[in-house]
């Protein structure tokens, strides 16, 4: 993997409404983005949590979250560029992924 990049305002514009459709959205004050997933209960989100987990690691893209029974609160961004890089971008997609096939 290659050094990341803050995002260009035409990626964004390419990049993020796909995101925002599905309640992601842009945090203020910091360049990241925010959702909040809610499960049926604390075994689905803990689920959903440990196969993030896996696939973060294999990235090597760790999210930052915070979780109570059945929410899982999720902000991504990138350390090296201290910004959203495209990485947060696939990071988000696979969330979402496992999300849908959740509940
Ligand atoms: C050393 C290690 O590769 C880096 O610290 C990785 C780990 N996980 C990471 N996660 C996130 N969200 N951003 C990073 O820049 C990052 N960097």
């Amino acid at each position: 993997a290659g050094k990341a990049h803050r995002l260009s305002a035409e990626e964004r514009d390419q990049l993020l409404p796909n995101l925002r459709a599905v309640g992601w959205n842009e945090l203020e004050g910091r360049d990241a983005i925010f959702k909040q997933f809610h499960f049926k209960d604390f075994n689905r989100a803990f689920g959903f949590m440990t196969r993030v987990a896996l696939q973060a690691e294999k990235l090597d893209h760790h999210p930052e979250w915070f979780n109570v029974y059945n929410k899982v609160h999720i902000t991504l961004s990138t350390h090296e560029c201290a910004g959203l890089s495209e990485r947060d971008i696939n990071l988000a997609s696979f969330i979402e992924q496992v999300a849908t096939s959740m509940s």
